[in-house]
């Protein structure tokens, strides 16, 4: 970089002055420190060593035990300058400032279970841990009368009142929360928020006689380039800076992608139990084997579709189908082959009704089809048709096979169950007659005119 152009009166003040004695905080890591070889080290150091640089300061490092010697060795007039500060009323009594070197957001620690904090305004009765004395403290005692502020010889004390949960939150530098943070491993807490305006100025501070200094510093402090001072906080804080953007628009963005994930999984969720829901409800009403509706799923319509045909006096009628002979079937060929019989009965049934009509699997090998504005001689001869499909197909079985056929049509007070204990009887009939034909029981009394 090139060096900074001075004039003819700041030239003379270097030549006056061949050393700048320099005071620093020797414990304020990673913004500044004096290391174990007594070198000034950190962020400060760093960017100060390149306006020296630049400018061709020679700086002499004065060194001390603590900040408080280093206020006092500069009040004494034994530095000339202070090395990384905000400037407050009560500093400026005896210092000038420069330029900021550096600005740091303060922002708003808690511990990883507590919310964002968007507005700290509106936050009541919370204790917030801030060190004794300092202006950010004075800040936070005026500006939010709505906390209670806990107070705390050091920041570390303050971090560490709200790890062990005694305070809620702490404000802190960005650039050393996140340091400390790491440093001692206090994942619990996290950074929850930023106030506005509350951003760390550090600046030189000069002895209020050298003026030119003060001057050189700027034009040092000028110098330096956004991309310079990204480098060396990166260098220093091993965090990703990318919290810098922590912002109340991040919070939003975050709590935003938060909500859209919960959202999604709920209704992620909701549509994997509603299938799961629709499976379930399959399940129980369809017959495994031959896939046809069950009894339970017959129950709730058949019970409807009888009132209806005694309410409006319209005939329905119901075959109660039996393989004959299917237990030697099974005892002869094996119950895969009866399965297999089965499977096919169901669909010879099938595709010879209606699609008003309807069969279901009754049990075993009972077939219930529910015959819609079928008188019984209609259903007779349905039934009939059935009995001659069966007679005539070819099972996978090698033997014959003949089926059975009971025949009912509602009357006036009857049930769904009354209906196929008729069908039932009538079947019992057909069986006790021969097998393969139909029964009736009882007059074919209709409700059709
Ligand atoms: N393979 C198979 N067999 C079944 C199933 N459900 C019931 N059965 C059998 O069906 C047979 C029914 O026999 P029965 O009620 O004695 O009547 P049948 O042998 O058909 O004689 P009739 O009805 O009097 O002609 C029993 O052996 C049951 O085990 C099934 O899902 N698969």
């Amino acid at each position: 970089a090139p060096l900074v152009e001075l004039n003819a009166s700041q030239r003379a003040y270097l030549q006056a002055h061949p050393t700048l004695p320099l005071c620093v905080d020797p414990d304020w890591w990673p913004f500044e420190i004096i290391d174990k070889h007594g070198r000034h080290a950190g962020i400060a150091a760093e960017l100060i060593g390149i306006i020296a640089a630049r400018t061709g300061l020679q700086i002499a490092l004065q060194h001390t035990d603590s900040w408080e010697d280093s206020l006092r060795a500069s009040q004494a007039g034994r530095c000339l300058a202070l090395s990384f500060l905000n400037s407050t009323p009560d500093r400026e009594q005896w210092l000038i400032f420069t330029a900021p070197l550096l600005s740091d957001p303060n922002v708003i620690i808690t511990r990883e279970e507590h919310p964002f904090v968007s507005d700290i305004a509106s936050l009541r009765g919370k204790r917030i841990a801030l060190p004794r004395g300092t202006a950010m403290a004075e800040r936070v005692a005026r500006d939010f009368p709505n906390l209670s502020i806990v107070f705390t010889d050091s920041e570390r004390e303050a971090l560490a009142l709200v790890a062990e949960r005694k305070v809620d939150m702490t404000l802190r530098s960005l650039i050393v929360a996140a340091h400390t943070i790491k440093a001692e491993g206090w994942f619990s807490l996290k950074i929850s928020g930023q106030i506005p305006g509350y951003d760390n100025q550090l600046r030189m501070g000069v002895l209020k006689s050298e003026q030119t200094l003060r001057e050189i510093l700027d034009l040092g402090i000028a110098s330096l380039s956004e991309a310079e001072h990204r480098q060396i906080v990166d260098r220093h804080v091993p965090i990703q800076m990318v919290t810098r953007e922590v912002t109340d628009y991040t919070v939003v963005a975050w709590l935003g992608l938060v909500l859209a994930a919960v959202l999604a999984t709920s209704l992620l969720w909701m549509s994997r139990l509603r299938s799961l829901n629709r499976q379930l409800r399959n399940q129980a009403e369809t017959d495994a084997l031959t896939g046809l509706p069950n009894r339970n799923a017959l129950n709730a319509s058949f019970e409807l579709d009888v009132a209806r045909a005694q309410r409006f006096c319209r005939p329905l009628s119901v075959i109660l189908l039996d393989i004959d002979h299917f237990k030697a079937v099974n005892d002869d060929f094996g119950h895969l082959t009866g399965d297999k019989v089965l499977v096919e009965c169901g669909q010879l049934i099938k595709a010879q009704l209606r699609t008003v009509d309807s069969v279901c699997r009754w049990g075993g090998e009972e077939f219930l089809v529910i015959c819609q504005e079928t008188t019984p001689e209609q259903a007779w001869q349905l039934a009939e048709r059935l009995l001659l499909q069966v007679r005539g197909h070819t099972f996978p079985c090698p033997r014959q096979l003949t089926a059975s056929a009971g025949v009912a049509t509602v009357r006036a007070g009857d049930s769904a169950a009354g209906l196929v204990q008729r069908a039932d009887e009538a079947l019992y009939a057909a069986k006790h007659g021969g097998r393969d034909q139909v029964g009736l029981i009882g007059h074919c009394e209709s409700y059709v005119n």
